[in-house]
């Protein structure tokens, strides 16, 4: 197959994970014989930097015109700290997805066995976690009126849903469900927001739909303690826009660290795919970040075109480093690895995952490994 992918790594710790996850798609390019062509666009502050907007007409005319985006992380601290940025790098990813028309970001959670005693949690609590979040992504708060009063003492944000922006999501959600374990819960606030009672509504119309699917509500403070009470009960979860931001962050501590968390942004005509996690300012250009998340969102880009044993071969490789501990410091702070290490093995996994070439000993030997 061939596939041209526009790869906009964006600021911070970006660059140094997208680099990682396309060197996993080049390998699989190469041992299943497919065409990736990759091209790159600016994002982000650095787009502000160099071109004064988030997103310039040039990336999202490549984007609109690709098979798939590869994102990587955008936002930096010159801007999260100054609270009156005329124009902010955050504009550039919500114009994305909506221009693109991203409306369900499907955001995988699980507890891999190997990494069961890394987590903060319990091990009884989060075995056998294995939840598939579906956030809405291009309504509600985050893309509603905005207002600052003249002087600069009141704000709000508007939350707003349409009946049509909520059906789409959640046929995709049921959808979803009946490929897992046949559970949907609704994540939100009915008790309180006129919108959230609009999302009942509405979800318990469509799951007339999905009979086999059965559907329960959570409120979004209950969700947030129960999914790290029991998140083993979850399966499918589905919620607007700021739930499943909160929740996915919070979700990613199941895992043992936000730097393992994919995602798949999907729409009727575009699809991205992007880490969960942010630019994480602090690990800029020192080989710290984890680069797992966006390479298992490549994963994602790859069954999403069908190619199914090829998404396998890069999580299999993935799962390899995490059994061989090949990780980087946020999972691995005896013997660490670098980023670039990291996806060096995954890379070198995919190639020859039979090979006993690969000298899973000597990866850890260098300068206390993280280079
Ligand atoms: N999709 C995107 O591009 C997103 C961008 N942001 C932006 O990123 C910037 C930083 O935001 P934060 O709230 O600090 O969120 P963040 O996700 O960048 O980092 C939060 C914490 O998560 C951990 N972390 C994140 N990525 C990691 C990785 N790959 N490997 C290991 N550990 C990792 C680190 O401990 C870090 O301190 C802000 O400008 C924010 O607006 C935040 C979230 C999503
Ligand atoms: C930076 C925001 C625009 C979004 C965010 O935090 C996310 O999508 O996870
Ligand atoms: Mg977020």
């Amino acid at each position: 197959m061939k596939l041209d992918i526009a790869v906009l790594s964006g600021d911070g710790i970006g660059p140094e994970v997208t680099a990682q996850a396309i060197k996993a798609l080049e390998a699989v390019a190469h041992s299943f014989d497919h065409t990736f062509i990759f091209k790159e666009a600016l994002v982000g502050a650095i787009a502000i930097d160099k071109t004064g907007n988030p997103l310039p007409n040039e990336t999202l005319e490549l984007c609109v015109n690709t098979d798939a985006v590869l994102f990587g992380a955008i936002g930096d601290p010159k801007y999260d700290n100054n609270p009156s940025a005329p124009v902010r790098p955050e504009q550039g990813l919500l114009k994305l997805r909506k221009e693109l028309g991203l409306y369900t970001n499907i955001r995988p959670v699980k507890a891999y066995p190997t990494l069961i005693d890394q987590s903060p949690l319990k091990r009884d609590i989060i075995e056998g976690t294995d939840i598939s979040i579906y956030r809405e992504l291009t309504g509600g708060i985050y893309f509603g009126k905005k207002h600052l009063s003249d002087d600069g003492t009141v704000a709000s944000d508007l939350c707003e849903y349409s009946k049509m922006e909520i059906e789409r999501v959640a046929h995709l959600a049921f959808k979803a469900a009946q490929k897992r374990k046949n559970k949907l819960t609704l994540v939100d606030k009915a008790n309180v927001l006129e919108s959230s009672r609009l999302w009942r509504k509405v979800v318990t119309e469509v799951a007339q739909e999905y009979k086999d699917v059965t559907l329960d509500f959570l409120f979004v403070d209950n969700a947030a303690m129960q999914m790290i009470l029991n998140p083993s009960q979850f399966d499918v979860i589905l919620t607007e826009n700021m739930f499943g931001d909160i929740i996915s962050d919070e979700a990613s501590v199941i895992g043992g660290s936000i730097g393992l968390l994919a995602s798949a942004s999907v729409g009727d005509n575009c699809c991205m795919f992007e880490p969960i996690h942010g630019s994480y300012p602090q690990a800029t250009g020192k080989g710290i970040a984890n680069p797992i998340a966006a390479i298992l969102s490549a994963a994602m880009l790859l069954e999403h075109f069908d190619l199914v044993g090829e998404a396998n071969a890069i999580r299999d490789a993935v799962e390899k480093a995490l059994e061989l501990n090949i990780t980087t410091p946020d999972l691995n702070t005896s013997n660490p690895l670098s980023t670039e290490k990291v996806g060096d093995f995954i890379t070198d996994y995919i190639l020859n995952p039979e090979d006993s070439n690969i000298n899973f000993e000597n990866i850890h030997v260098g300068q206390s490994t993280i280079i």
